[in-house]
């Protein structure tokens, strides 16, 4: 059955689809209901395995860097799966946001020192912005209230987030409005978190596939 929802909405078998958006907004959740449609693999952050985030939770400015690095390594080494597969993926968050939101933020803050920053951003940059590296055929962008977000934050329970300032949310949450609205590194689909419920509404993966699938096909029709 869930083959025929990749093929009813001419979703192709090879597409590398990115979810964006803050902390708590329901990332992960979409990649799994997503890949589980489409029948794609997945590529999750790491949370749990995590060596820096807790250090870095407890101190900005001494791990900030780290963090920034140990986060390029992992997602370039599943930029490297996702391309030895042939693409048919989901993946937790772009690569665009750990540089976009990020190390940006911490910088602009004063929790990652300027020196810090410009080795990250040329490590990024070499890395990244190269003509190797393929982009994701399509970034889906989960906005929604900071009202919302915080709550989940709270219910999903990390303490390192919980314990983390309102501030830092807000911050954060303020930068990515920015960010998505120049973000033009491929086609970008938003949807809004209160449009959709998938926890209790089991119809509803399936009218985003039909929204994914309606989207792909007017973006290539535009890129002819
Ligand atoms: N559609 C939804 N409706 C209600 N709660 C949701 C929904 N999607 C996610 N959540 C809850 O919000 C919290 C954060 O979701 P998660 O997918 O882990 O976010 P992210 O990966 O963006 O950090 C979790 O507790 C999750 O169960
Ligand atoms: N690049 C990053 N810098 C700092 N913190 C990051 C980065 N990428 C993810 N994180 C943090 C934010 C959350 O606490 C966890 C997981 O993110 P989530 O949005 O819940 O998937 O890692």
């Amino acid at each position: 059955m869930n083959e025929n929802l990749r093929d009813k909405y001419g979703i192709p078998k090879d597409a590398v689809i990115t979810i964006a958006g803050t902390v708590g907004v329901g990332k992960s959740t979409m990649t799994k209901a997503l890949a589980d449609s489409l029948q794609f693999r997945t590529s999750f952050e790491n949370v749990d395995g995590n060596p820096y985030l807790d250090l870095f939770y407890d101190d900005f400015e001494k791990w900030s860097f780290h963090l920034q690095i140990y986060f390029l390594a992992e997602r370039f080494k599943e930029q490297k799966r996702m391309f030895e597969y042939g693409g048919g993926f989901i993946q937790d968050r772009s690569i665009y946001e750990d540089t976009g939101i990020f190390a940006k933020m911490h910088q602009e803050k004063g929790t990652m020192n300027e020196v810090d920053y410009e080795t990250y951003t040329n490590l990024f940059d070499a890395m990244v912005m190269t003509p190797y590296f393929p982009h994701p055929d399509l970034l889906i962008y989960l906005e929604g209230s900071i009202e919302d977000i915080l709550g989940r934050i709270q219910e999903r329970g990390r303490t390192m987030e919980q314990q983390t300032p309102v501030e830092y949310w807000l911050e954060m949450h303020e930068r990515y409005e920015r960010w998505i609205d120049s973000f033009n590194a491929c086609p970008v689909l938003r949807l809004n978190i209160n449009d959709y419920d998938l926890m209790n509404d089991p119809d509803c993966s399936e009218q985003i596939v039909e929204r994914i699938g309606k989207f792909m096909q007017q973006t290539a029709v535009l890129k002819r």
